[in-house]
């Protein structure tokens, strides 16, 4: 097994607890509990699995679902596509919806899933993501944001190196 070389950490586990907690606060007076969180998997889980307990803690037990959505496919450039893996499981028809994903890139799987989500009947689309990186035109501005990233590679807490590195418990960035 080749160890690769560690990145370097750019925000730590306990900056970003304390980060959820924080967002959590902020979100849930914007909600209810039949508020449906739409994790976007793969990269979304970890911050999703964090957002939701966190948002019990601030007295919200919302309805939990997923979007498994894909396209970076291990590269490190958006192809410019988003796949849907697999839909969403429950209904939405009337109900709020909170997209949760891991971080905002070009913005395109965001964009994707708050369409999907709105088209699947939701009454209003909330966004919510941990990183959000710099761009000049964005082409969805989240709600909740909470993290501005620098413009690097970013690894952990759900991101990934072609399938690794989601696991480490901080970001870190890889170039
Ligand atoms: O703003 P964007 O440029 O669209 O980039 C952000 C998306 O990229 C990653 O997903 P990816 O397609 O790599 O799938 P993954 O969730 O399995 O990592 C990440 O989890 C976001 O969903
Ligand atoms: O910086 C990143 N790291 C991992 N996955 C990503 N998907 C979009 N941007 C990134």
């Amino acid at each position: 097994m080749t160890d690769r070389a560690a990145p370097e950490v750019l925000i730590s586990q306990e900056e970003i607890a304390e980060r959820v907690e924080a967002l959590a606060q902020v979100i849930a007076p914007r909600i209810d509990n039949d508020t449906v969180a739409v994790c976007l998997l793969t990269g979304g889980l970890w911050f999703a699995a964090d957002l939701t307990r966190a948002l019990w803690r601030a007295g919200r037990d919302v309805r939990f679902d997923a979007l498994w959505l894909a396209s970076y496919h291990d590269e490190r450039k958006s192809s410019g596509r988003c796949e849907v893996r697999a839909d969403l499981q429950r209904p939405l028809i009337g109900r709020r919806a909170l997209v949760v994903d891991d971080v905002l890139d070009t913005g395109l799987s965001l964009g994707e899933a708050a369409r999907l989500v709105k088209d699947a009947g939701a009454s209003e689309v909330l966004t919510a993501v941990f990183a959000r990186k710099p761009w000049d035109k964005p082409r969805i501005e989240p709600d909740f944001v909470a993290w501005e990233a620098p413009a690097r590679y970013l690894v952990g807490y759900g991101l990934d190196d072609e399938g690794k590195s989601r696991g480490l418990p901080y970001i870190g960035a890889m170039d």
